[in-house]
């Protein structure tokens, strides 16, 4: 079966129960709210700002950032999936995951500029999924070709990693910086990105942009709506430094969207979707594991970190860690999604 755009690839019936699954239907305009009103700050006041660089992404710790992986030990169960209800299969894929993120922590010793360059590629694949995942869920997106979703993920999670790589390399490079610095390697020395290598990402990054608008006015079913949240992200990503442009949309775009996914899934064998109150307190345990980790961490590397901008490169090297197989996890909850578009 081939989808067109009057067929989205998720049925009338889900796009119902995804949208009305919060109980509070404004919750979904959250994300461009919170961009919004991100932009207009810095348009009108960036003086005030520049203070708190680092305020979203530190809040990021207890607000949506961390927890909105703080489930993935149960997705399998909640998914309805065969092995997730088999308790040793279960354990084998908890032992995967801590690890992967045990490697990927101790990658950043022995190889971080590899780990660093594959985790910016992690970050733009995982969030261009997120956003395919609500735009084709809760809007409604279908697929004019077989093009438009990779075209979608890779258009929407180039806008939060690409463009502000693009934009603000210093940002990235200082990261880099600090990354090396907490960890006790070298810290290299120039720039991250050479001339020629900036000008062909710029240019692929605009004929990819080009190319997913060119796909929306076919493929969307909400065309304005898409097209408008797409170019407040562009907007965000190309005037307001990456810090507090990266730290905002962690939390309160993606997380925020990937909460309100998992409110969806049934909570147990006979109860119907989360509530907020029973999903806070399934995410409690694994977020204060997860702060614990970012305390030791902290209290390992104490005698590098020299002020907020290198424990923010601590923090991140955390998240790295878990969001290798977060991303992992939640790129086999789309998989029946790919298989829609490979029929
Ligand atoms: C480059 C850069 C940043 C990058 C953060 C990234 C890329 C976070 C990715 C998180 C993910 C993918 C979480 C899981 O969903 C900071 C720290 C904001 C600060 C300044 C520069
Ligand atoms: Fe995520």
């Amino acid at each position: 079966m081939k989808s067109t755009p009057d067929l989205p690839v998720y049925p009338p019936q889900r796009l119902r129960t995804l949208s009305l699954g919060t109980r509070w239907p404004s919750a979904v305009f959250v994300p461009q709210i919170a961009v919004l009103a991100l932009l207009v700050s810095w348009l009108l006041a960036p003086a005030a700002l520049e203070h708190l660089m680092y305020l979203p992404l530190l809040v990021s710790t207890v607000l949506f950032g961390i927890p909105h992986g703080a489930l993935d030990h149960r997705v399998p169960g909640r998914m309805g999936w065969a092995w997730g209800r088999r308790p040793r299969l279960v354990r084998l894929y908890l032992l995967g995951y801590a690890l992967l993120a045990a490697a990927t922590l101790g990658g950043w010793r022995l190889a971080p500029d590899a780990v660093y360059w594959g985790f910016l590629l992690v970050s733009l694949l995982h969030w261009g999924q997120g956003d395919l995942h609500h735009l084709e869920a809760v809007q409604g997106r279908g697929r004019a070709g077989p093009w438009s979703a990779p075209l979608t993920l890779l258009a929407r999670g180039s806008l939060p990693i690409l463009l502000p790589l693009l934009v603000f390399p210093d940002w990235f490079a200082r990261l880099a910086a600090g990354l090396h610095r907490v960890f006790g390697v070298p810290v290299p020395s120039g720039p991250l990105l050479s001339g020629p290598v900036t000008a062909a990402l710029a240019a692929a990054l605009v004929v990819l942009l080009l190319a997913y608008v060119a796909d929306t006015l076919v493929s969307s079913r909400a065309v304005l709506q898409e097209l408008g949240e797409t170019g407040m992200l562009l907007a965000v990503f190309a005037l307001v430094p990456a810090p507090l442009s990266i730290g905002l949309y962690f939390s309160l775009w993606h997380a925020w969207r990937h909460l309100g996914r998992l409110l969806t899934l049934p909570a147990g064998p006979q109860a119907g979707a989360a509530s907020v109150r029973r999903l806070a307190l399934d995410l409690l345990p694994i977020t204060v594991i997860a702060l614990g980790m970012l305390a030791a961490l902290y209290v390992w590397a104490a005698p590098r970190v020299q002020g907020t901008e290198t424990f923010a490169a601590l923090y991140l090297a955390l998240i790295a860690a878990l969001t290798l197989p977060h991303a992992l996890l939640v790129a086999l909850m789309d998989l029946p999604a790919l298989r829609v578009a490979g029929d």
